[in-house]
Order: structure tokens, then sequence, then C-alpha cells
């Protein structure tokens, strides 16, 4: 008897200690995240595959796995060279649910909703479970949901937790990248060809894919869902749903501080690379082979980037292919940035894992510099608001006048308002809004001081405008709106537009960035977000030589041109998804081109591997 009560005190204490231990380990990892998110380190994460059912091998190329190392072993070597290690954040064995994977990264996720950038990437060998980690398996079930549901879903609760203090916008875009053409998976009807812009607002984005607002769960769900019917598969001798292209869920995040007014705009990609492959593995020829040959070179740029980074080059070769353009906020930006590893446990896959994991451990040594939120003053943002909207009104009013002066010879009539950038004479906000230049009779006079004052338009704005928005009425990305029509007292109707419902407030005028370009302020100011409902025939505002941003002749648009910007033509706008009773979830489709398939020759990947056209 005391024997037994001895053996349960020892148990008792050894379940202690090894809790203990937990704890400490748990520490451990929290005090490295800390270092490496203060140092900016792009986190890297392990997860081994099981064996597939009915595929079941007594060997396994991994020998070992601890909290944060992976040990694998090359059973054609002898000894010390058989056994390789590598450390990271964090590692996942067979065994780990879709659950434990997400809950150590959900405080990356959330950070999204404090205003910063986050990436998350899954990276690894065809086969290997980037997709099953990302969004689950074929047959979905609730344990099965992958991080993109998951990091939704969070999103969702804690802006439900925060409704008190913030007013929270969260939209999805989902594309891929096939044959390095960017196409958007939230279309319905014929797809088209997508250009990834930079701009300085949003940094890198692609304004034309559809972006959906989103509010609940079963949102997400539907939009997946088409995502993922539209994103390019096939079977391969690897894996009978192979992912033929890279795909990105964005999630874009808005938030307002109901107290302060101060507004936090962040954004997350989640990505499921298409998996490197040696050709003659997968025994792909034809289409299926210029789709490997694509994939290959793409990985093999983000290779090649990411050696840039970790060597702190000056040029980091971002444009060598649509993937690299697409991450660049997220490998050289300020974001915060997870590599989701994939390792098949398969001894025949173990030339492939070492790579992996070799281009792993470089990517976990690239140090990006810590992380910055996207947070703007309430009363900068207003301001900017104003300033943008102001640019647009005059854009409108010097397109009527331009061709008022066409028709009409009487100079006395011509009263032609301009824009240009002079530098501001002193901190005044009113002047970043640029000075006002009034053409008398034609003659150009340039004013050093604006001619109005912009505190006196701010009187009449209306911030809760904004906040209407945010009482769960999305409404706005997919409505029709016009700028109002400019009377012959512009000031007058520049503060009627101020007062103009929330729909207004979103809509853009006057602007349309050169491919490559820096959108500017100019572009992205008037509306929070409005890059996903602007066609290409919307006005260009150009920037003159000396810097002073003027509207180009193209830009003679009447206000009522303005509607165009919305895309009212319903045809463009038909939404894919059953309208929910919430009234949430619709997407502003828009029609375009089918993209077309183009051949490059193959390029060393960064597993080192050479794809080759047969
Ligand atoms: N952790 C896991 N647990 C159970 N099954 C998994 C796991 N990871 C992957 N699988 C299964 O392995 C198979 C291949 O996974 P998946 O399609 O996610 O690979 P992939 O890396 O995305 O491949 P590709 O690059 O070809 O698209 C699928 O049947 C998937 O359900």
């Amino acid at each position: 008897m005391f024997f037994l009560v001895e053996i349960g005190n020892h148990l008792r204490t050894i379940s202690h200690a090894a809790s203990g231990y937990h704890k400490v380990l748990e520490e451990n990892r929290k005090l490295y995240n800390q270092i490496q998110d203060l140092r900016g380190n792009i986190r890297v994460y392990c997860r081994v595959r099981p064996f597939l059912p009915g595929k079941v091998s007594s060997s396994s190329s991994v020998a070992g796995i601890e909290d944060r190392t992976i040990t694998l072993m090359t059973s054609s070597k002898q000894g010390k060279d058989a056994r390789k290690s590598f450390t990271f954040n964090r590692v996942f064995g067979p065994l780990a649910t879709q659950a434990e994977v997400f809950v150590d990264m959900q405080p990356l996720v959330r950070s999204v909703l404090d205003g910063y950038n986050v990436c998350i990437f899954a990276y690894g060998q065809t086969g290997s479970g980037k997709t099953f980690t990302m969004s689950g398996p074929k047959i979905l079930t609730e344990e099965g949901l992958g991080v993109n549901y998951r990091a939704l879903n969070d999103l969702f609760d804690i802006q439900a937790q925060r409704r008190d203090t913030f007013c929270y916008e969260i939209s999805v875009q989902m594309m891929e990248i096939y044959n390095e053409q960017v196409r958007d998976l939230l279309h319905s009807g014929p797809n088209k060809k997508l250009e990834i812009r930079n701009s300085s607002q949003n940094g890198i984005a692609v304004p034309d894919a559809n972006r959906v607002p989103v509010a609940s769960t079963s949102d997400v769900v539907d939009l997946m869902n088409l995502g993922q019917k539209n994103r390019a598969v096939c079977s391969t001798a690897m894996n009978d749903r192979s992912s033929r292209s890279h795909s990105c869920v964005t999630v874009h995040v808005q938030g307002r501080d109901l107290t302060s007014g101060t507004v936090l705009r962040g954004c997350m990609h989640l990505v499921d690379l298409a998996g490197s492959e040696r050709v003659d593995k997968s025994e792909v020829v034809g289409d299926r082979l210029k789709e490997a040959q694509h994939i290959n070179k793409s990985l093999a740029a983000l290779g090649d980037v990411i050696a840039s980074l970790a060597q702190k080059n000056a040029h980091v070769p971002y444009r060598n292919s649509k993937l690299t353009q697409l991450l660049q906020d997220s490998l050289g930006g300020q974001a915060k940035t997870l590599m989701f590893v994939h390792i098949a446990p398969e001894p025949d896959a173990i030339g492939e894992s070492i790579s992996t994991l070799k281009f792993a451990d470089r990517v976990a040594s690239v140090e990006l510099g810590a992380a910055k939120t996207n947070k703007e003053g309430g009363e900068v943002k207003e301001l900017k608001e104003q300033i943008a909207c102001l640019k647009a009104a005059l854009a409108s009013k010097d397109g009527e006048n331009e061709s008022i002066r066409s028709t009409h010879s009487s100079p006395d009539i011509l009263r032609d308002i301009r824009i240009s950038h002079a530098p501001p004479a002193s901190g005044h906000p009113g002047e970043e809004a640029g000075c006002l230049e009034v053409r008398s009779n034609g003659t150009p006079t340039r004013q050093t001081k604006p001619n109005f004052e912009l505190s006196d338009m701010l009187v009449e704005s209306d911030p809760s405008s904004w906040l209407d928005g945010c009482n769960g009425d999305n409404t706005r990305l997919r409505s029709s709106n016009s700028l109002p029509e400019l009377g012959p007292d512009a000031t007058h109707d520049l503060a009627l537009y101020q007062r103009s419902s929330p729909d207004q407030q979103w809509s853009r005028a006057g602007s349309v960035a050169t491919e490559d370009s820096d959108d500017g302020e100019f572009e992205t100011t008037c509306s929070s977000e409005q890059d996903s409902v602007r066609p290409a025939s919307a006005p260009k505002a150009s920037v003159t030589a000396n810097g002073g941003a003027s509207v180009a002749k193209k830009a003679q648009t009447k206000s009522v041109k303005s509607t165009d910007i919305r895309g009212t033509n319903p045809a463009k706008r038909t939404s894919p998804l059953p309208k929910k009773a919430n009234g949430t979830a619709h997407i502003p489709i828009k029609n375009g081109k089918q993209s077309t398939l183009g051949g490059v020759d193959g390029k060393k990947t960064p597993n080192g591997k050479v794809s080759t056209k047969k």
C-alpha cells in the first residue's frame, strides 16, 4: 500500500515537472517570437504531412520532431551525414490538427486588425499539404477548416468583441497567378488579365480584382467555394488535386477608433503557392509541362528575392515574376510575414524535403525590420478625404470649363481652376491640398496662397457619414453612385458633396494609375477603398514634371461621368453569390477577357531543381 502511494506521489511530481517544462517551452517560444518580431524576421513554421491513406510506409524521412527542430534522415547515407536538423519558429508533426496549427499563428493574424500588413504563405513540394493547411481537405468539415477560414472567422469574432470601440470593415479578394497571369477567382463570366499596381496608400495591390465585403463565416465559405471552383487545379502523378497556380486570398481590413477617429488599415495575404516539382517525377507534358515550368520559374524568382534580401542587397529583383511583385510589400516592406513550409514524409521525397528546408532556413534569416502599422489620425484621414474630394470636384469643374471655353468665345465667363502642388510654405494643413491657381480671361496667374481656406470647407464635413457605412451596411462597394453635378458656385457644390451620402465618399474620381506607377495620394484619398470598382475608363490625373499634379485633358469628365467610376452597368455588377437576407456578400462583378497562356523556358527553382522542356 505504502509502495503504491509512493509511486503515485512520484508520478504526480513527474507530471508536475513535465507541465512546468512545457510551460517553459511555451514561454521560450513566445519570447523567441517576440525577438523575431522586433528584428522583423520572416517567421517560418514547418508542418509534416502524415502518410496518405493506403500509402503508409514503415520508414519515414523524418527522423525526429521537437518543438522547433526537425531532423531528416537520408537512408542512402551513413552516420552523422545521414541526419540533418533544421530549427524554425515551430515544427508541427503529422498528428497536429488544423486548430493547433492556427492557434500558434493567431496573434499574427489578429495584428491585421491593429493596422499591420500580414502575409502567410504556404511553400513546399507538390502534394506536401499546402492547400490542406491553407484551405483544408477536399471534403471540408469544421475540424478540417484551414487557415483561410479560421483567420477570417477570428477577425469576425474580434470585430464583434470590439464593436463598442472600433468600427471595422472587412473585404476579400481572391486571385491566382496562373502561367504568369494574375486572374480574378471571384469572377463570374469570362476571366480577365489583371495588373499588379503599386499605390502609396494600399501598397502593392490588384485594384481591378473583385473585392467583396464579408461579414460572416457563411459569406467567407461562399466566397472560398467560388474561388476554389475557379482555380486552376489538375491531377498529376504526385497529387490528384494539384494546384497549378499560386492562389492568394487578400483580406482588407479598415478600422476606425470610434473615440479618437484614428483609422487603421491592414491587409493580409494568404498565399497557397503552387507546388515545386520535378517535371520528370510529375510526368507532365504539353500544357501541364508549361504550367510546371511557369511554377518553377516563379518559385525560382521567389528564391532570388529571398537570397537578395538575406544578403541585404541594394537591388532586389521583385519584378522578375508576378508572384514576387504581388508579395513585394510582404517580403520587403513593413509587413509581418510567415512562411509555412511543408514536408512529405515519404523516403523518396527526401531530396525535395532537404531543399525545401534549406530554402526555409534562408527565408528565416531574412530580416525585414520591425513591422509598422498603417495608422492615420482621424483629422489626417478627414483632411485627406476632403483634399481628394476637392481635387475630384475641381477636376470635374475643370472639365466643364474646358468644354464651355471651347463653345464660348467671351473671356469674361471663363474661370479656370487648376490645382498645382506647390511646396507648402508653412505647415498649414490647407496647403496640403495644393494651391489653387485661378486663371481669369485665360491668363494663368499663380497664387502662392490658396484662394479659399480648406478649414472653411471642413465645417461642412459630416464624419458620421463614414460611420453610417459601419453599421453593417456594406452596400457602398456595390451600389451605383455619382458625384454631384457642380453648379456655377463650385464652393457651394463642394460643400453639398461633402455632406453627401457615405456612398459618395466611396466614389473615386479624377484618377487612374498608370501601370507600375505609384498612385500617390491624389489617386487614393477621396474614398477609403475604391480601387476595386475603378474601371480603366476612369479619368486620369497626371503629375507634371515639377511635381505638380494637374488634371489631364482626358479628364474632361463631367461629374455625370463619374457614375462610370462606380461601374453602373448592371451586367458588370451581377453578384455570383446568392443575395443574403442581411444584404452582405455581394460581388461587384466586372466582365473581362479570357486570359491567354504563354510559355517560357524552365529555370532553376529555389529547391535547386531545373525544369526543362521535354
Ligand atoms: N496534415 C494533413 N493531414 C491529413 N491529410 C493531409 C495533410 N496534409 C495534406 N493532406 C492530404 O494530402 C494530399 C495532398 O495535399 P495538398 O493538396 O494540400 O498538397 P499541396 O502541397 O497543396 O499540393 P499541390 O502543390 O500539388 O497543390 C491531400 O489529399 C490532402 O488532403
